[in-house]
């Protein structure tokens, strides 16, 4: 496991991030619980190593995704936001230079077989299997990593209780993303991949390739960029784990820039409760909060928060609404806190 330091880089002058490996195949010792806990608490990311998906998975993926990509148009809009499957998300929705196919669990398999049916002709895919295997895997990662973050935030004891009684229904889905640059990329002036956002999630993992091109901003707001690290996994909290730890974990902003002219190719796998799960801090997270003993969000409904940020980001202004998250929509504010503790 490594430090947490920030460094300059030559390349792209931009300050660089080294955040911690955590080897998740092994129990991790208090110190390295101690770092994930305080990597967690400032960045709300953090690389993990040994995750068992094997270097020639992620080609294979990639490369069927590439073909898949590459397709037509207007084929690719057959599962696009206007037909009956809407797994295609084109260019213009997120950026310019962004486009993704989401492939949804438990039953990856069946859900990637929808869009290669009508993008592939295929009745029986060799993309479907390689999904089947992927989504698998990452839907056992996030079920160990949610494990490793409750242990930093709250110890050994009682991290299993909570684990079962609030994380055993959540369920994933994975974005495949093909970042295309557009034909001069002016080192001086960044172009974004991907603007700002939070993710909606528990908590993300992303493959992303050897060039990088994730940014996270500091709580001053500073973007800084995320290292790739070779063999590791990038994981970051998202709003919904945020809302859960009553703002222990960070849920942070982050983006992707592109630099070279080469496509980005990268998945993200998001863990997430089940749409009917009422996202309540429980009385273990809140009580031993330093600060305050105070929560910091109203109960929500979890569909209802997916719903919001659907509605604030569609539309004219969708690039500057990205940035709403959920303090925007849960958060409790000190007015509140007067009210409430007027009333007890
Ligand atoms: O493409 C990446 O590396 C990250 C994508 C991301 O942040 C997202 O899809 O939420
Ligand atoms: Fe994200």
């Amino acid at each position: 496991m490594s430090k947490t330091n920030e460094s300059s880089t030559m390349a792209n002058a931009a300050t660089c991030i080294e955040l911690p490996i955590f080897d998740i195949s092994q129990p991790l010792d208090s110190s390295s619980l101690y770092s994930l806990s305080q990597a967690c608490k400032e960045w709300g990311f953090f690389h993990i190593t040994n995750h068992g998906v094997p270097k020639n998975l992620y080609n294979k993926l990639s490369s069927l995704s590439n073909h898949i990509f590459s397709l037509p148009l207007e084929l690719k809009l057959e599962v696009g936001p206007f037909s009956p499957i809407k797994t295609y998300t084109p260019h213009f929705v997120a950026s310019p230079f962004f486009e993704s196919l989401r492939v949804s669990g438990p039953d990856f398999f069946a859900s990637a077989q929808a869009s290669s049916t009508v993008l592939l002709n295929q009745q029986s895919s060799e993309f479907s299997e390689v999904l089947k295997e992927y989504g698998n895997k990452m839907s056992e990662l996030s079920k160990r990593i949610v494990q490793v973050v409750l242990m930093s935030l709250l110890g050994e004891e009682l991290d299993n209780k909570l684990y079962v009684s609030e994380f055993k229904k959540c369920h994933g889905y994975l974005r495949i993303i093909n970042y295309t640059p557009p034909e001069s990329v002016n080192r001086e002036k960044e172009v974004e991949g991907l603007g700002m956002h939070t993710d909606m999630s528990c908590i993300t993992i992303v493959y992303q390739d050897k060039f990088g091109g994730v940014q996270v901003r500091s709580k001053q707001g500073k973007w800084l960029d995320i290292k790739p690290s070779e063999e590791t996994l990038l994981v970051n909290i998202g709003d919904l784990m945020q809302a859960w730890s009553n703002g222990k974990l960070r849920s942070s902003e982050h983006r992707v820039v592109l630099r070279r002219l080469v496509n980005r190719f990268s998945l993200a796998f998001f863990w997430c409760f089940e749409d009917q799960k009422v996202i309540y801090a429980p009385n273990e997270v809140v009580g031993g909060c330093e600060e305050h003993n105070l929560r910091l969000y109203k109960p929500f409904l979890c569909a209802d928060y997916l719903k919001f940020r659907e509605i604030n980001s569609v539309g004219e202004e969708k690039f500057e609404k990205i940035g709403f998250n959920v303090k925007d929509f849960a958060g409790i504010t000190g007015s509140d806190q007067i009210t409430k503790s007027l009333k007890s």
